[in-house]
């Protein structure tokens, strides 16, 4: 470990973020009352510019209108080269209250973008006298947000959570496909007559995951677009659970048990988890910094992986 130690990020479950449109109140209560982790209320893009107005209206009275039990709830407004995001945050702030958790800043390009908002929503707390600061998220969603990620990862002290937004960084990055996220056909390598599919979102979501853990963001996995897809949601956050990300979006309520379910520690892996632990304790004991466990070595450093598993079956265990 560097002298300078790796920041803890926010300890609190964040398996599932289920969004909504902001103009559909009908979903509101449905999803109050889902098994997500975290509620995106949305005033973006699954908006039309002629709803927004009402969108914004909506999401205000929402916040206190609607029981959201402990669950983080979000507002997505909308990105910083639109003309309704200021609103989105004074509303937000001054007619919105405490309830409000987090602020999901969409698009986000470089770190001036998030100094930005913090700005006007430190003006507006500071006005209204709010007495809870507003949590920031953000989402990576173009070829300037990826190439300045970890500038935008130490933005503020407010951010908690960054996502990837696998539609809009494919536009941005002008990649061939109309798919948002999961495997695409022409991503392949030829060995003989077989063809190896690659993972074209990995070397995106490894960056991400690198900037969030070196500044104690939690790094999550953004939407699967194809909602009939069960194998397919899986498959993708199975490798996003494998590279440290914590989450991943729903999209529609089906995909929010696929994501629980992958972003759970399953019990075998909690006991194996305490059994290295178990195994070092004793190998410790015996003046040992190594030990064999099932034909394989153990040493220090799985005592930190093993330590991974574990806090996250307890953070999830005591929520
Ligand atoms: C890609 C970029 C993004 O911006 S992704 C985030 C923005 N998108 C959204 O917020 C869309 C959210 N989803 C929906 O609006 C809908 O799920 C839908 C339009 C995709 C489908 O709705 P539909 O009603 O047709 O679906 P049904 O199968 O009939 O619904 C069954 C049942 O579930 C209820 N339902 C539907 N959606 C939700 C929801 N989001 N939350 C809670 N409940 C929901 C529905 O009302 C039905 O209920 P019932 O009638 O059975 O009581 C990204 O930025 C990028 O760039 O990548
Ligand atoms: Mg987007």
């Amino acid at each position: 470990m560097s002298f300078r130690l790796q920041p803890t990020p926010p300890a609190r479950p964040n398996r599932c973020q289920l969004f909504g449109p902001g103009s559909n109140t009908k979903l509101f209560a449905k999803m109050a009352a889902s098994e997500a982790d975290v509620i995106n209320l949305d005033l973006e893009d699954s908006v039309a510019p002629g709803d927004k107005d009402a969108a914004r209206a909506n999401v205000v009275a929402a916040i206190d209108g609607v029981d959201w039990g402990k669950k983080t709830l979000s507002v997505r407004i909308n990105s910083l080269d639109t003309p309704y995001w200021y609103r989105d945050v004074v509303d937000l702030l001054e007619q919105a209250g405490e309830r409000l958790d987090q602020i999901m800043i969409p698009k986000v390009g470089c770190a001036e973008d998030v100094y930005a908002v913090d700005a006007l929503v430190t003006a507006v707390e500071r006005a209204k006298g709010r007495a809870k600061k507003v949590a920031f998220e953000v989402i990576i969603e173009s070829a300037a947000g990826i190439a300045h990620v970890e500038e935008i990862a130490k933005s503020s002290p407010r951010l908690e959570a960054m996502s990837l937004g696998a539609a809009d960084f494919a536009a941005s990055m002008g990649m061939q496909t109309t798919g948002i996220g999961g495997t695409q056909e022409n991503y392949y390598m030829l060995h003989g007559d077989a063809r190896h599919y690659s993972d074209p979102w990995h070397w995106a979501q490894a960056a991400i995951v690198a900037a969030c853990r070196a500044h104690g963001i939690l790094p999550v996995d953004g939407p699967f677009g194809d909602f009939s897809d069960d194998e397919g949601y899986r498959a993708q956050a199975r490798r996003s659970a494998t590279l440290g990300m914590v989450g991943k979006w729903a999209i529609h309520p089906k995909q929010i048990a696929l994501a629980n379910e992958v972003f759970t520690p399953s019990e075998e892996a909690v006991s194996e988890a305490r059994e290295i632990l178990a195994a070092m304790e004793q190998a410790k004991a015996a003046g040992s910094g190594a030990t064999v466990y099932k034909g394989r070595l153990v040493d220090i450093a799985s005592i930190k992986q093993a330590e991974v598993i574990v806090a996250q079956a307890e953070l999830i265990a005591g929520n």
